[in-house]
């Protein structure tokens, strides 16, 4: 690539904000069954794990935080304090590339033991997606993608946004779905940050 003097940080915003709707306008032609799935399959579990590597995982670290203030039970993946997974708990995923090991292999304890899967990734056939209970294909750029034809950000940026996203799209959903206020929610926020 070309060194160039300058490239304006306000242009930088409006490439991520057209691709972030672009890709939001593709999501709803994919996958409005799965979202909804995903939806009715997280309010029924008995307790929700959050699972992603790198970048991934610290997008879904955020959907976790918003669950718990909806009330839910919520483990990430990792922590030192997360119990077992368990045939009434869901295990909800991020993988741009579905391919991460450790991830995979998680998930396949997280169905042999009769958990529920739910996961996002950009690659529908991966073994992560072939293994998944509830797959939502995110139509972003993976993170090995240097094609530009789906994003012309860095790696992984464009799904890493959309996990975001998605999340606090459930979040949305649950909660107007909840009846609780946001002053019901707010008592469990962190008081020791
Ligand atoms: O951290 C990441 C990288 O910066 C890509 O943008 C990835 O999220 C990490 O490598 C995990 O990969 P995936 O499982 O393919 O999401």
């Amino acid at each position: 690539m070309a060194v160039v003097n300058t490239f304006p940080v306000l242009d930088a915003l409006n490439i991520i904000a057209r691709e972030d709707a672009t890709l939001v306008d593709a999501l709803a032609d994919l996958n409005p069954l799965s979202l909804e799935r995903a939806v009715d399959e997280l309010r029924q579990a008995k307790s929700i794990f959050v699972l992603g590597a790198g970048r991934s995982g610290l997008a879904l670290r955020m959907t976790a935080m918003r669950l718990m203030h909806l009330g839910l039970t919520v483990h990430i993946v990792g922590e030192v304090t997360t119990p077992a997974i368990g045939r009434e708990d869901l295990l909800l995923v991020a993988s741009g590339s579905g391919t991460t090991e450790a991830l995979v292999r998680s998930a396949r304890t997280a169905i042999d033991v009769g958990a529920t899967v739910i996961t996002l990734t950009t690659a529908t056939k991966s073994p992560l997606a072939n293994i998944s209970s509830v797959l939502i294909e995110v139509p972003a750029a993976e993170k090995l993608d240097r094609a530009a034809t789906k994003s012309v950000q860095y790696a992984g940026s464009l799904f890493e946004q959309a996990v975001v996203t998605i999340g606090d799209a459930f979040f949305h959903s649950l909660w107007m779905r909840s009846g609780q206020s946001a002053d019901d929610l707010w008592p469990r926020h962190a008081n020791l940050e």
